[in-house]
């Protein structure tokens, strides 16, 4: 039998606002326990919240990045239940009427292909607090700091089929969020988390299969593997004979497995009503239109412009475009070299393989976009060959000189491109090899070409890679003919 997976993603990223979303209290990160939480987010009697005008602009802009429609009114509900970390009793989010409403995003994917996914609606809600179970002599402590922190849920349709498009899925809303400058996107600080609702069916079938919902994710890394995991545990599962049950699950990383934290015959009813303390959010054409004129270039217009106006793949814009500020970097050096492909090569090539084992990200990089584009100019005018500018590149970045010509100077890199001198060394690279002379000489005209390299090797290791490559090989070629 053929399956085919099926992944829906609920999205919660932390809307980057100074204050709460319906109190003045401070959102910042790493507070004491217990120091930013006013009476209006332990919703103390007697007390009104107040709608944070910047949290609703925050997810219209969002709502305008996925195309998405933007409602004249949304309204906001309660969300009841009983839990420690939430004084309240219940929680401010939205329902029926959300501010965002049905939008799409288009994806690339490794292999350079778009996959478009459909975005259901997205909803502003509170957070909740936060139980900490470590250090209180065998009690439960309760944080409450994060209680009332904006939230934009962004619910997506399940358009997913494999846990590769919906990390994917994942890292382009992470790219617009940041992008748009609405949430600092830090997983590991709980700034944007996912629900992963899993489900299969076989191949070719309609219907949806029964979804298992695996709460709070918190790394691309984690939301694959526990996908992966979870699709094979429902395929196992059904062909063994049993059948899957509409569950809540949590992902075990040390374990790699997921587990079952409620059913939903046990599930919550959270008797949603419309909040009465807070009034209906109404929207002017007007503001939505000046919002719309505040947003910058996202990502899918870099992914275009990078394609359609520098020439580069499909695959090196999406992976340009994946980051503002690796697309600004890029831009940059495109900007000061001219010459948009070779930007593109060593800024995918040297640049991200150097931050990928150092483990940073491009703001920490110790070679700045001027610094690179003066070392591709020295690629374009043939002052050094690509080998030289590798090492060049590595100079620039363990700090060994500020400039490219600077180190091209001192290590003696230029590219010697004085035919002479290069004969000089193609002649004494011959007289120590005559065997190998004659036995190219012998050999039929079609196998020469493999041969040659032995002797252009020879070559560059006499000059030390100095010598350009291209004249090593016209002037190699007419030697060799005798
Ligand atoms: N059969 C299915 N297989 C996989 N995903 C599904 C399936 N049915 C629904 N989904 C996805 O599950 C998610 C449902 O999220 P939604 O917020 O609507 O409800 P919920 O999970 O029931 O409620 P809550 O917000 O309280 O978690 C959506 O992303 C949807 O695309
Ligand atoms: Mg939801
Ligand atoms: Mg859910």
């Amino acid at each position: 039998m053929q399956w085919e997976a099926v992944i829906g993603l609920e999205v919660h990223v932390q809307l980057a606002t100074q204050s709460k979303i319906f109190s003045g209290s401070s959102i910042a990160f790493g507070a004491e326990p217990n120091t930013q939480a006013n009476v209006i987010d332990l919703g103390m009697p007697g007390v009104l919240p107040v709608l944070n005008e910047k949290a609703v602009e925050m997810a219209i802009k969002f709502g305008l990045a996925v195309h998405a429609e933007i409602p004249e009114r949304s309204v906001f509900e309660r969300k009841n239940y009983f839990y420690p970390d939430l004084p309240k009793g219940y929680q401010t989010s939205q329902m029926a009427e959300p501010i965002v409403g049905l939008g799409y995003l288009d994806i690339p994917l490794e292999d350079g292909g778009i996959k478009r996914v459909r975005i259901h609606h997205a909803h502003l809600e509170e957070d909740a607090g936060k139980s900490l179970h470590e250090d209180f002599h065998g009690m439960t402590g309760v944080d409450l700091n994060r209680a009332g922190t904006p939230l934009l849920e962004i619910v997506s349709e399940p358009d997913m089929n494999s846990a590769r498009e919906a990390v994917a899925y994942l890292k382009a809303i992470h790219a617009i969020v940041t992008y748009l400058g609405i949430s600092d996107g830090n997983m590991a600080e709980g700034s944007l988390r996912c629900d992963a609702n899993v489900s299969v069916r076989p191949k070719g079938q309609e219907k949806l299969g029964t979804r298992c919902e695996i709460k709070n994710v918190n790394s691309f890394r984690f939301v694959e593997k526990a996908i992966n995991h979870e699709i094979q545990r429902q395929i196992e599962l059904i062909e063994d004979g049993g059948r899957v049950i509409q569950q809540t699950r949590l992902y075990d990383p040390d374990l790699d497995e997921t587990r079952a934290m409620r059913s939903k015959e046990e599930a919550n009813d959270y008797r949603y009503f419309p909040c009465p303390d807070l009034l209906p959010v109404e929207l002017d054409e007007a503001y939505i239109q000046h919002l719309k004129e505040t947003l910058p270039e996202l990502p899918e217009q870099k992914r275009q412009r990078f394609t359609e106006q520098l020439g580069l793949s499909a695959y090196d814009a999406g992976v340009l475009s994946s980051s503002r500020a690796l697309a600004e970097y890029f831009d940059r050096v495109v900007e000061l070299s001219g010459d948009a492909k070779l930007a593109a090569n060593w800024v995918t090539g040297e640049l991200s393989a150097q931050l990928n084992r150092e483990g940073i990200e491009i703001e920490q990089a110790p070679v700045a976009p001027e610094q690179l584009a003066g070392l591709l100019k020295r690629l374009q005018d043939d002052t050094i060959n690509g080998k030289a500018a590798k090492q060049v590149f590595a100079a620039l970045w363990a700090g060994e000189g500020h400039t490219a010509d600077e180190i091209i100077e001192a290590k003696g890199l230029k590219q010697v491109t004085d035919t002479g001198a290069i004969e000089a060394v193609i002649d004494e690279v011959l007289a120590a090899n005559p065997a190998q002379v004659e036995q190219y000489r012998a050999a039929e005209p079609e196998k020469r070409g493999k041969m040659v390299g032995f002797f252009v090797g020879q070559v560059m290791k006499a000059s030390k890679g100095t010598a350009n490559p291209q004249a090593v090989n016209q002037l190699l070629a007419k030697k060799l003919e005798g």
